[in-house]
C-alpha cells in the first residue's frame, strides 16, 4: 500500500486498469448472456467468433472497410437474410439485416435512435445536437429547419455555382494532365466537394480549389484522428492522445464556422428582405433562431443565444462534413468504373454529345439553362450503379427492449435489445439473391427507366430511405452529374495503383499510413477497394493519371487557347485601368 501512496502516478494507472478490467469482464458476461438467450433455429445465429471472421479476414486486405464482411460471410456460410453476429469485444453484438423489406421497416422507424457507435464517431466533430446522430425532437427541429435548403427547386438555382467549382476542378485536372504525374484523385475531388458544399450550405468560399484551405486541413486532420475500430492493437483503438487532438481540432473548426455564422448573422440584421430570399443552410439556421426567439430580424438589439449558436455550428459542421466526404469518394469511383468499362465510357460521352452538342462545353450550356442536366439519363444511371457497388456508408440503429423484427423465413420474432441493427447497404447491393448472378458487374442499364420494373423494392439504399434518409442526396446527384458532364469528355482518368510508390512521400494523410500497404490488395477483384476513413474512401485516395480525352482533344486545345487570349486581354485591360487610375491619382 505504501508503494502506491509514494507513487501516485502508478496508483492512478493501476486503478484505471483495474476499473477497465472489471468493466470488460462485466460486459463480456452480459454479452454472452445476450447471445445465449436468443431463439433458434441455429442456422440463423452465426456464432461469429473470431474464427469465422478471422477466416474471412485472412482473405481480404487488412484495412478493407468492414461493411464488406457481411458480403463474404453470407456467401461463405450460406447465411439467411437476417443473422446475428457475435464479434465481441471487437464489435458490438449485431443483427445483420440484408432483407430489403425488414431494412425498410427498421429504418423507417424514426423512434429508433442511431447506434451509439455512430454517435461516438460524429460527436468529436459535430457535438451531440447534430442532425446526423441525434434523434427525437432535437433531430426533428434541425432536419425541418434545413430541409428547404435541399429542395430540388432551390438546388437548381445552385447549378451555376456548382459549374463554377467544376470548372476550377477542370483546371486542376488540366495541370495534372500537363505534368503527366500520378496524383491522389480523392484529394482533388475533395477540394471541389468542399467548395461546393461550402457555398451551398454557408454561402462561403472555403477556397479549397484555389490553394491551401484552412478548413480543408482542419477537416482532414479531424478525420485522420477518428477511432481506428479495425485495429487489433489496443493502443490504436484507444489512442491516449486522441481526445486531446479531437478537442483541439473541434475547437478550431468551431472558431472557423462560428465566424462565418456570426458574419452572416450581422449581415442579416437590417438586410432582412434581401437575405430572406436565400435558402442556404446558414440562413435557414438563422431563420430557425428568429422563429424560436421571436426576435425582430431587423432590430440591432437581436442576439444569438449561446446554446443556439453552439447547436447551429454543430449542424453546419455535420452538413459540411457529410456533404463533401461521401461525394468526393463517389466521384472517384465514377471515373474508375468508367475507365474500366470503355463501352460505358463511350455511351456516357455520346449522351453528353447529344445533350450539350459536340462543339460546346457542357459548362457554358448549363450556365445558360441548368435544366439541361436533367436530360442526362444515362449519366444518372452510371452514378446510381457506382453507388450500388461502392456505397460510402451504411446505417445502424440501436435495438431496444420490446422491439422485435420478423424473420422473413421462419416468421420468428427476433429480439433487438442491446443489438446494433445493421443494414450494410453494400452487402444488400451485391447480393445475387436480389440482383442476380451479375450482382458484382457494372451495368448502369439497370437504372434506366425501361428497367425500373425489374428492381426489387427497397433493395437499393445508398442514401437510405425513410425519415432519416440523406438530406443531401439531390445535391449530391446534381453535383456528380455536373462534374461528369464537364470532365468526362475532356479527360481520360485512370487509377494507377501500380505507381503508388511514387506518392510515398507526398505528405498526405495516406502516405503516413503504412499498415495497409502489405498483404492482399484486392477486394471484389479491385485494387481500389474501400477503406474506412469517416466515409468509405478509395484505398490510398485512388492514385491516378489523367490525360486529355481523345474525343475533345482539339476542343480542349481551343478552349485553352481561348482562355489564354482572354487572360491576356484581361491583363491588358487591367493594366489600362491601373494606368488610368495612376494618372488620375497623379492628377488629383
Ligand atoms: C454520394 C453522396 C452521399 C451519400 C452516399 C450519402 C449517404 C447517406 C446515408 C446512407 C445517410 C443515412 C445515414 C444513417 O442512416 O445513419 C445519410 C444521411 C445524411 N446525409 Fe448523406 N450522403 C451523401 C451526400 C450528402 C450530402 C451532399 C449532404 C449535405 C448536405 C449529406 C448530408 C447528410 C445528413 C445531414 C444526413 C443525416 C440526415 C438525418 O439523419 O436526418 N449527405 N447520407
Amino acid at each position: 500500500m505504501g508503494f502506491f501512496y509514494d507513487n501516485p502516478l502508478v496508483a492512478i494507472v493501476a486503478s484505471s486498469f483495474l476499473l477497465w478490467l472489471v468493466r470488460f469482464i462485466v460486459s463480456f458476461v452480459k454479452t454472452r448472456q445476450l447471445f445465449h438467450r436468443l431463439p433458434g433455429p441455429p442456422h440463423h445465429l452465426l456464432w461469429g467468433h473470431m474464427m469465422v471472421a478471422g477466416t474471412i479476414a485472412s482473405r481480404l486486405p487488412k484495412r478493407v472497410h468492414p461493411h464488406v464482411y457481411p458480403c463474404f460471410l453470407t456467401k461463405e456460410y450460406d447465411l439467411p437474410p437476417l443473422y446475428y453476429l457475435d464479434l465481441y469485444p471487437l464489435n458490438h453484438p449485431t443483427l445483420v439485416i440484408l432483407d430489403p423489406q425488414v431494412a425498410q421497416d427498421v429504418l423507417a422507424d424514426a423512434t429508433l435512435p442511431k447506434h451509439r457507435s455512430l454517435k461516438d464517431v460524429i460527436a468529436p466533430l459535430a457535438g451531440h445536437a447534430n442532425m446526423l446522430s441525434s434523434y427525437g425532437p432535437m433531430w426533428k427541429k434541425w432536419r425541418s429547419a434545413f430541409n428547404p435548403g435541399f429542395s430540388v427547386h432551390y438546388l437548381m438555382q445552385q447549378v451555376t455555382t456548382i459549374v463554377d467549382c467544376s470548372e476550377a476542378f477542370v483546371e486542376i485536372l488540366d495541370q495534372h494532365a500537363t505534368t503527366g504525374r500520378v496524383f491522389r484523385l480523392e484529394e482533388e475531388t475533395t477540394k471541389m466537394t468542399i467548395d461546393i458544399i461550402g457555398k451551398a450550405v454557408c454561402d462561403h468560399d472555403f477556397k479549397a480549389l484555389v490553394g491551401d484551405s484552412e478548413f480543408q486541413t482542419l477537416m482532414r486532420k479531424t478525420i485522420s484522428w477518428m477511432p481506428d475500430t479495425q485495429s487489433l492493437n489496443p493502443f490504436h483503438r484507444k489512442h491516449p492522445f486522441r481526445p486531446l487532438f479531437w478537442k483541439y481540432y473541434k475547437w478550431r473548426l468551431d472558431q472557423y464556422v462560428g465566424k462565418v455564422l456570426d458574419e452572416r448573422f450581422t449581415a442579416r440584421i437590417g438586410n432582412a428582405e434581401k437575405k430572406a430570399r436565400k435558402k442556404t443552410g446558414i440562413d435557414l439556421a438563422l431563420e430557425q433562431h428568429f422563429k424560436e426567439s421571436g426576435q425582430d430580424v431587423d432590430s440591432r438589439t437581436t442576439t444569438m443565444s449561446t446554446e443556439f449558436r453552439r447547436n447551429a455550428i454543430d449542424n453546419l459542421l455535420v452538413l459540411l462534413f457529410a456533404g463533401h466526404d461521401t461525394t468526393a469518394s463517389t466521384v472517384c469511383y465514377c471515373y474508375h468504373m468508367l475507365s474500366k468499362h470503355p463501352e460505358k465510357l463511350a455511351k456516357i460521352r455520346e449522351e453528353f454529345n447529344n445533350v450539350f452538342g459536340q462543339d460546346v462545353g457542357a459548362a457554358a450550356k448549363l450556365k445558360q439553362d441548368p435544366f439541361f442536366i436533367n436530360k442526362c439519363e444515362y449519366t444518372l444511371a452510371v452514378i446510381k450503379e457506382v453507388l450500388r457497388l461502392w456505397p460510402p456508408g451504411s446505417s445502424g440503429r440501436e435495438g431496444r427492449k420490446g422491439y422485435f423484427v420478423k424473420d422473413p423465413i421462419t416468421g420468428n420474432m427476433l429480439p433487438t435489445e442491446n443489438f446494433l441493427l445493421w443494414v450494410p447497404s453494400i452487402a444488400m447491393h451485391r447480393d445475387p439473391r436480389i440482383w442476380g448472378d451479375d450482382a458484382h458487374e457494372f451495368k448502369p442499364e439497370r437504372f434506366l427507366s425501361e428497367n425500373n420494373h425489374k428492381l426489387v423494392p427497397n433493395a437499393y439504399r445508398p442514401f437510405e430511405k425513410g425519415p432519416r434518409n440523406c438530406i443531401g442526396q439531390e445535391l449530391a446527384l446534381l453535383e456528380m452529374k455536373i462534374v461528369l458532364a464537364t470532365t468526362v469528355r475532356e479527360f481520360d482518368i485512370k487509377a494507377a495503383y501500380d505507381e503508388l510508390d511514387t506518392l510515398d512521400n507526398d505528405g498526405s494523410l495516406w502516405a503516413r499510413d503504412r499498415s495497409e500497404k502489405t498483404g492482399i490488395q484486392k477486394c471484389f477483384g479491385d485494387e481500389a477497394y474501400q477503406i474506412l476513413l469517416a466515409a468509405g474512401k478509395p484505398r490510398e485516395g485512388m492514385p491516378a493519371r489523367v490525360m486529355l480525352g481523345n474525343v475533345l482533344l482539339g476542343n480542349v486545345a481551343l478552349f485553352a487557347l481561348a482562355r489564354l487570349i482572354e487572360g491576356s486581354r484581361e491583363r491588358v485591360s487591367k493594366r489600362r485601368v491601373q494606368t488610368q487610375r495612376h494618372r488620375e491619382d497623379e492628377y488629383f
